[in-house]
């Protein structure tokens, strides 16, 4: 669980984020999403430790980041694990490279069992055989998997997606979707993820804050979504024709 209380944070004379108040679910995909410059890569950044606030609170299972000692927050981070967007593979190390690198910097593991664990995490996400291949000769769609293989590797607590889909094709972005949710059951994780990505937000939102101009203007799951008159909400997610005829359909019970 993460609890967010009057977040604010600018850049100079920006005022980005204007005091955000949310929590985010222990074991659900907790959503984010809201217009290009509305602060969600921000907020993001400051759930991650990347950024520090101006002031607000944030709690992690109910201890605030600011009373942590320094090494309670390296160990806090240690907790994290981040899905970059567009994988953010290192091209010079293979699959299995990649995958382990978070163990061999934050652990002590021996070199055999981050073997074991990596192949389990591999195995996990569906990629057999690819352990020798370097980033550029797979798929994306295999390239976010090793890319989330690579974030649960050292057993988050919390799981950082941002924009996760981008890039992919929808059959594969749902897939990887629905890849993400099952991890967060399995591992009972907090999962937060950033994403534009309206097929998302209607399969896999449990808890969906819509962000607008740099406050909480909205919060709900997927079956909300679908009913609510918030008209900023509804502006934003039915933008598109096809999403507004989903909408009626809903409404009228076809
Ligand atoms: N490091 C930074 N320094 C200065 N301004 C920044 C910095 N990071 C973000 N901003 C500004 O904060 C605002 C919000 O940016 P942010 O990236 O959070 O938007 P977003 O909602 O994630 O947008 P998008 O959906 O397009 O990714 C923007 O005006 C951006 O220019």
């Amino acid at each position: 669980m993460i609890k967010v209380k009057d977040l604010r944070k600018s850049f100079d004379d920006l005022e980005v984020l204007k005091g955000v108040n949310t929590e985010f679910i222990k074991g659900k995909t907790n959503l984010i999403i809201g217009q290009s410059g509305s602060g969600k890569t921000v907020l993001l950044k400051c759930l991650l430790g990347l950024f520090t606030p101006d002031s607000g609170t944030i709690e992690y299972n109910d201890r605030a980041y600011h009373d942590l000692s320094k090494d309670e927050k390296r160990e806090l981070s240690k907790q994290m694990g981040m899905v970059f967007q567009g994988g953010a593979l290192f091209d010079s190390m293979t699959v299995e490279e990649n995958v382990m690198f978070p163990l061999k910097m934050l652990t002590k593991m021996s070199k055999q069992d981050m073997k074991s664990r990596v192949e389990e995490v591999l195995n996990r996400v569906n990629l057999i055989d690819t352990n020798d291949k370097f980033p550029s000769e797979i798929s994306g769609g295999m390239q976010k998997r090793v890319s989330i293989a690579r974030a649960i590797v050292n057993k988050p607590t919390f799981l950082f997606c941002d924009e996760p889909n981008s890039g992919l094709d929808p059959r594969t972005a749902s897939v990887i979707d629905n890849l993400i949710q099952e991890i967060t059951y399995e591992y009972d994780i907090t999962t937060v993820i950033n994403t534009h990505d309206m097929n998302s937000v209607f399969e896999i939102g449990e808890n969906i804050l819509y962000l607008e101009d740099g406050v909480n203007a909205w919060q709900g799951n997927k079956d909300n979504i679908y009913k609510t008159d918030n008209k900023k909400v509804t502006d934003f997610v039915y933008a598109s024709n096809l999403f507004q005829k989903v909408r009626i359909a809903q409404k009228e019970g076809l």
